[in-house]
């Protein structure tokens, strides 16, 4: 588990992250998403102690990274595996020496090595590629072997910095597809800082959104796409909503209900009449859900609340500032 609390970082006097704060569970695959400069490659090198920070603190297996001494560090850079957008090979060597690197590093037996690397080359699906050099591989086979190198001490944590953003959107989804593999198959975390929404839409099970060096939003990546909020929509570059009087409700559509039946059912049902303020759905993984905030005359609001609530229906009142 990583555990990143009121964390503050300064470049000269200017404050790149501010107030940070997050959980990242064991065995999820968490997303860190924002606009460039907003601080989300700062906050991965904090984690493996690649930066410093001013204030708070970051706990990494309930271990503080800011009290490791050169020893612990090197164990800590071992548990935390860290890929990149421009994959990082070294050019004269092969596919194999690159991912035999950490290996050699942490003094393994050449046997070790082998084994591990041939094995690492399977897993990631470069089998074939051994003897090359990254000059000859595309986008997507290099980052395969970044990945493998990554792997090689067993890591409980990899680290993604805009892993796919170098990659066409094929590309991508076939990368996404081995990240969400690996952490099926060997339960290894995985943090993926991006400004790519497709990337937290396809496999980040929960997601921070960040900007201007602040957190705005946390929460199941599910969720953030049904509700809709301000953090979503700064990300985007939707304005916020402008509310007329009377109350305002935001019916849920999660992906069991993404229909709106229920919407004519209710006027129906309870004779009465609202506008519709705004709406939004999409397309999440194999499903469709959203929202739609609908304004009813103040003498209905009980009504409606009653009747969402009968209905089993998630809603939430959105108040005017
Ligand atoms: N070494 C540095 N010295 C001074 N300022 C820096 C340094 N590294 C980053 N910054 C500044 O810190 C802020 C956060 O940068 P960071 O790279 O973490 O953002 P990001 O969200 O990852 O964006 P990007 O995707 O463009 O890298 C930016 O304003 C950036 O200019």
């Amino acid at each position: 588990m990583i555990e990143i609390k009121n964390i503050d970082k300064y470049y000269q006097d200017i404050k790149v992250l501010d107030d940070v704060s997050m959980t990242i569970k064991s065995g999820e695959i968490f997303g860190i998403i924002g606009h460039s400069g907003a601080g989300k490659s700062t906050l991965l090198r904090c984690i493996n102690r690649l930066e410093d920070y001013k204030n708070g603190e970051i706990l990494v297996n309930n271990k503080n990274v800011k009290n490791l001494n050169e020893k612990e560090l090197r164990e800590l850079r071992k548990d935390l595996g860290m890929i990149f957008q421009q994959f990082s090979l070294l050019e004269r060597k092969t596919v194999f020496e690159n991912i035999a690197l950490p290996l050699e590093c942490f003094k393994y037996s050449k046997d070790e090595i082998k084994r591990r690397v041939l094995e690492l080359l399977d897993l990631v699906g470069i089998s074939n590629k051994r003897n090359e050099k990254p000059r000859n591989l595309s986008g997507g086979q290099k980052q395969r072997v970044a990945i493998a190198r990554a792997l090689a001490l067993n890591p409980k944590v990899i680290l993604c910095d805009e892993a796919t953003s170098a990659l066409d959107p094929n590309t991508t989804k076939s990368i996404l597809n081995l990240l969400q593999d690996i952490n099926n198959k060997l339960g290894i975390t995985i943090v993926i800082v991006t400004h790519q929404m497709e990337v937290i839409k396809q496999i980040c099970t929960r997601v921070a959104i960040m900007e201007g060096g602040k957190v705005l939003e946390i929460d199941d990546t599910e969720e953030v796409f049904l509700h809709n909020r301000n953090g979503l929509r700064a990300l985007v570059g939707e304005e916020n909503i402008v509310l007329p009087k009377g109350i305002n409700i935001k019916i849920l559509f999660p992906k069991e209900i993404s229909n709106d039946t229920i919407i004519t059912k209710m006027a129906r049902d309870l004779d009465i009449n609202f506008s519709i303020i705004f709406g939004r759905l999409e397309k999440f993984r194999k499903n469709i859900l959203g929202s739609l905030i609908i304004n009813v005359p103040a003498n209905n609001g009980d009504d409606v609340r009653q009747y969402l609530d009968k209905e089993k229906i998630r809603w939430e009142e959105i108040i005017n500032d």
